[in-house]
């Protein structure tokens, strides 16, 4: 790695594995949660890590600030070594890491003020410094006015803002985000994803954010890793990874969310309705599709838009159009042959 590379990463993951034993002692069972993953998590950008459940994404991210020993491979936090260190070593390199929870993980007894003060108490802070500090938290995450209440006083998103607050208190490099979402109705998700975005952008934090939500990371990743049974098996930004999803997994999230390929049995239909010839189309900012069907025009060819969509995406547009085209099959192949000069263009047999 060069030097300046390495000064862009803040989480570096080689080759880790997590093995967990379970079972009777006579009868010892293995699961491997993590296995030989590498991933190199750069300053300042928000970094989400997809998977359906028991993929492993809970145990990558608790071996980042060591809440589970890694069975074999290096982990770094902003250069230092995270595997292999005792509670001791690690408390300081826990400092620089945040953390905010599904459940969001309050105390009860505590107001909310209480809860953010609590680790600056932990971490030695005078009184008057923590007064201060949390006043200035509660204003970021908007909750001045709720100072004195109990959590069981708050809603879901306003109690996940407090989680936020407290993870930010001694001001971490890193904010590890395990599905801090999904307990939270649509419109109170989107309200913690643009907390969240403040701050990564006013603050400079970096996130690394667990989800098995791709509407979470389509609002909030600038890239993504998506994991499966241990491994990760995709890792891009996320304009690649939705527009040119490569792994089986990675194209089942990226459909639950967007979906402008027909399936199988639509294709079928649109076969019976269209009888021109079926062609798949990607739409991005670069592919001039419009021009090339303007010339087919002339040149006799005639075309239909059987299923599609396009979206944006971290600034660029991606999809797909299925084009039916219709004229001579000489016409008809030399459209064909123009639009592979521009795009990606699947055949949809017959
Ligand atoms: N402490 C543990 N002891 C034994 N097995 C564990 C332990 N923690 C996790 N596992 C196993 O490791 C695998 C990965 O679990 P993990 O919780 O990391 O997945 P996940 O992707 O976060 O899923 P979820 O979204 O459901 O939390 C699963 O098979 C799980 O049963």
């Amino acid at each position: 790695m060069s030097p300046a590379a390495a000064a862009d990463t803040l989480v570096s993951i080689r080759d880790v594995s997590k093995v967990f034993v379970t079972g009777p002692r006579r009868r010892p069972r293995t699961v491997t949660a993590v296995d030989s993953v590498n991933l190199e998590i750069r300053r300042g950008e928000v970094f989400a890590v997809i998977g359906y459940s028991g993929a492993g994404k809970s145990t990558l991210v608790r071996l980042i600030n060591g809440l589970e020993s890694i069975t074999s491979g290096t982990l770094e936090v902003a250069g230092r070594r995270v595997d292999g260190r005792s509670e001791t070593q690690l408390a300081p390199i826990r400092h620089d890491i945040g953390m905010i929870f599904q459940q969001f993980n309050l105390f009860t007894s505590r107001t909310v003020a209480g809860n953010v003060e609590y680790p600056l108490k932990r971490a030695g802070w005078k009184a008057e410094d923590r007064r201060a500090r949390v006043a200035e938290l509660l204003e970021f995450v908007g909750l001045t006015e709720r100072a004195g209440n109990y959590p069981e006083q708050l809603s879901g998103g306003q109690k996940q803002r407090v989680g936020i607050a407290r993870a930010l208190a001694t001001s971490p490099e890193l904010l590890l985000a395990d599905e801090s979402t999904s307990a939270l109705d649509p419109e109170t998700t989107q309200e913690v994803l643009g907390l969240l975005r403040r701050v990564n952008r006013e603050l400079g934090i970096t996130i690394v954010l667990i989800t098995h939500e791709m509407d979470v990371v389509r609002a909030v990743a600038d890239r993504v890793a998506v994991m499966d049974s241990g491994r990760v098996v995709e890792v891009g930004t996320t304009a690649e990874v939705f527009a040119h999803p490569t792994a089986e997994t990675t194209r089942k999230f990226v459909s639950s969310v967007m979906r402008t390929v027909p399936r199988p049995d639509e294709l079928a239909k649109l076969r019976a309705e269209h009888p021109g010839r079926l062609v798949i189309v990607d739409v991005t900012d670069r592919s001039r599709i419009g021009a090339v069907l303007s010339d087919a025009a002339r040149d006799g060819v005639s075309f239909d838009i059987a299923f599609g969509g396009i979206s944006i995406l971290q600034s660029q547009s991606f999809g797909t159009l299925t084009l039916s085209l219709t004229g001579s099959d000489d016409a008809v192949s030399r459209t064909v042959h123009a639009l592979r000069a521009v795009t990606t263009v699947q055949e949809v047999s017959h």
